[in-house]
Formats: C-alpha cells, sequence, structure tokens
C-alpha cells in the first residue's frame, strides 16, 4: 500500500495518482488503457463491491491496488474516476463524502448522473464524461462535460487521459444524455446491425464465416469513407438506377428505418434523463431520513 501511494507517473507533465471506483467493465477499460498509455499500475488504486471479485481484477490488472474499501481507494489520489452502475452511485460516495476534497478532480462516467448531482454532496472538482468501449482498443471516443467548479485545466486534464484511449470532445453538459445514446451505446447498436447483416447472409446461403468476414469488413470500410464523404454521396455512388441497391433502400424506407433508429436514440437518451431524477429522489429520501 505505502508502494501503491508513493509510484507516481508522469502524464502530460502531470503526476498524477488514480483511484477508480468501480473497477468493472468500463471501470476495468480505462484503468487497463491508463497503463497502455503508461501510467504505472502501481500508481492506480481500484475498489469493487464483493470480495470475490478482488482475484478477477487482481488477474486482468497485475500491479493496481484492488479493495472494497473505498475510503482507501480515495485517499492520496489526485484523479478519482467514478465507474459504478448509476443506481451504485450512492452506496459508493456517501461513506467517503467527506474524504473527497476540494483539490481532488473527479471524473464521473456514470450515464445519466449529472455533475450538480454529484457536486450536491462532494467537494471536489466534478467533471462527467462518457466514453465507449472502444477505449480498449484505443479507439474510445469520450465526450467531457464540465461540472461548476473545475478550471480549464481540469478539463485539459481529464481529456488528455481520454485523448490517450482515443479521441475527446469538450461539450456542455446539457448533451450528455444525447451523447450517452450515440457514443456511449453506440457499439451496442452497431453490434446489433452488424449481426443482422452477418445473418442475413446466412439467410441466403453464405457461409457463417465468410458472412461474418464480409459483414464486419463492410461496416470497417463504410466507416473510413463517411470520415471523408457525406452519406448521401456515398448512397448515389453505390446506387444504380434501376440497379439491386435501390431495391433494399425502398424496403428500408418503407420500414422507417431511419425513423426508427432516430427514436432508438431518443429514447436511449430519454432515459438518461429519468435516470436523473431517480437519483435525485433517491438522494433527497436518504437526507429526508
Ligand atoms: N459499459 C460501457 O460500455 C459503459 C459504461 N458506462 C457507465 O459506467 C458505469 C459502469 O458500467 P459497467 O462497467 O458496464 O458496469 P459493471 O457492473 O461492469 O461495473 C460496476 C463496478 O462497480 C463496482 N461497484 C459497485 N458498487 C460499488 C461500491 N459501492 N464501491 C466500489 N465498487 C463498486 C462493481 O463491483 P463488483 O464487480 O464487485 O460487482 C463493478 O466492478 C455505469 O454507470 C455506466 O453508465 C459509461 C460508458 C460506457
Ligand atoms: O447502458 C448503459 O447504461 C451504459 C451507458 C453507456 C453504455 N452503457
Amino acid at each position: 500500500m505505502l508502494i501503491n501511494r508513493l509510484s507516481k507517473l508522469c502524464l502530460g507533465g502531470f503526476i498524477a495518482r488514480y483511484a477508480i471506483i468501480g473497477l468493472g467493465k468500463i471501470g476495468t477499460a480505462i484503468a487497463k488503457s491508463l497503463i497502455k498509455s503508461g501510467v504505472d499500475p502501481t500508481s492506480i488504486s481500484g475498489s469493487v463491491r464483493r470480495v470475490e471479485s478482488i482475484s478477477r481484477v487482481g488477474h486482468e490488472l497485475p500491479g493496481v491496488f484492488v479493495t472494497t474499501n473505498n475510503a482507501e481507494v480515495v485517499k492520496g489520489a489526485d484523479i478519482v474516476i467514478l465507474a459504478v452502475k448509476p443506481y451504485q452511485v450512492l452506496d459508493a460516495l456517501m461513506p467517503i463524502r467527506d474524504l473527497l476534497s476540494s483539490d481532488q478532480l473527479l471524473i464521473s462516467v456514470v450515464a445519466g448522473v449529472t455533475t450538480g448531482i454529484i457536486e450536491g454532496f462532494v467537494l471536489s472538482k466534478v467533471i462527467r464524461a462518457m466514453p465507449n468501449i472502444g477505449i480498449v482498443i484505443e479507439r474510445g471516443v469520450t465526450a467531457v462535460a464540465p461540472g461548476s467548479r473545475v478550471s480549464e485545466d481540469d478539463v485539459k486534464r481529464a481529456c488528455g487521459i481520454f485523448s490517450s484511449m482515443g479521441r475527446c470532445v469538450v461539450v456542455n453538459e446539457r448533451y450528455m444524455d444525447a451523447i450517452t445514446a450515440i457514443s456511449g451505446s453506440g457499439p451496442a447498436f452497431m453490434a446489433l446491425i452488424l449481426e443482422a447483416l452477418w445473418e442475413a447472409g446466412l439467410l441466403l446461403g453464405i457461409p457463417t464465416d465468410i458472412s461474418w468476414e464480409l459483414a464486419v469488413g463492410t461496416l470497417e470500410t463504410s466507416a473510413e469513407l463517411l470520415r471523408f464523404r457525406k452519406p448521401w454521396e456515398v448512397v448515389e455512388e453505390v446506387t444504380t438506377p434501376g440497379g439491386v441497391t435501390i431495391r433494399g433502400i425502398k424496403v428500408a424506407e418503407e420500414g422507417s428505418l431511419r425513423g426508427l433508429i432516430m427514436r432508438m436514440i431518443e429514447e436511449t437518451a430519454r432515459r438518461g434523463g429519468e435516470i436523473s431524477r431517480e437519483i435525485e429522489a433517491g438522494i433527497r429520501s436518504r437526507i429526508n431520513n
């Protein structure tokens, strides 16, 4: 523990010690990415809820100090990353609320939980971030929204961390629920679409592995092309008048495919707002009891 506390590493000119509350899927991915980007594992401490999770994390993150004791994790950390499920935020933060100081930068990646909610019960500077799972291959897309207490340097520091795992954009917090739907949840939606493309290949008799290879390859190629071209330009280039593509487009339009996708994102974002209200109600009832 002493070694853990003393070990430091320089990231973008800043010598930081990291605490990650919630070493689950995204917390572990963040820790792995920090290590890949050059952070010494011994300068990262992290927590889990159940004792039995410690050995899992120990295997995945050798050198990282892991405990179920959040107080131990945040003590002495410069940057605290909160990566528990929304409904676990109160249980995770309430017992350590007096330990989190105004010098510490708390970066929450929790969907739907606003900086205002967190600032309401800790003194730390708070930033809300929404990464996506692409950070595991250093191709993550992260949006960062500053809370009311942070400086420009804090925002740069947070974006610096996520830039080492892919791309980072600074946004106004009012867009965060929509961003969560598009890029946070996005990989799951893209996976659904890809799965359907692959299954369509199976339906038409293409062997499994070939159908998969072609579907994944097409998604990759399309994403690369669409970096430099507008969607309607690609549609025009591909679609031969009286040819085959236009038949498929007709079916997509008849089924309101684009409307369906928009509604999918809209509903996902709406859930973010619901979560904020549920958490706020939870805080009010705890404070009143
Ligand atoms: N998964 C994703 O792609 C993304 C997720 N997010 C956000 O990240 C957050 C975490 O999601 P995800 O990683 O998928 O969820 P997981 O359930 O995989 O991870 C949550 C982790 O938090 C730990 N935990 C729960 N309560 C406490 C506590 N009181 N103290 C310390 N640790 C605790 C759990 O411990 P244990 O393992 O013992 O149960 C678990 O390891 C969510 O709020 C989500 O909105 C944001 C962007 C993308
Ligand atoms: O599904 C969720 O709530 C989280 C937020 C973004 C990705 N996963």
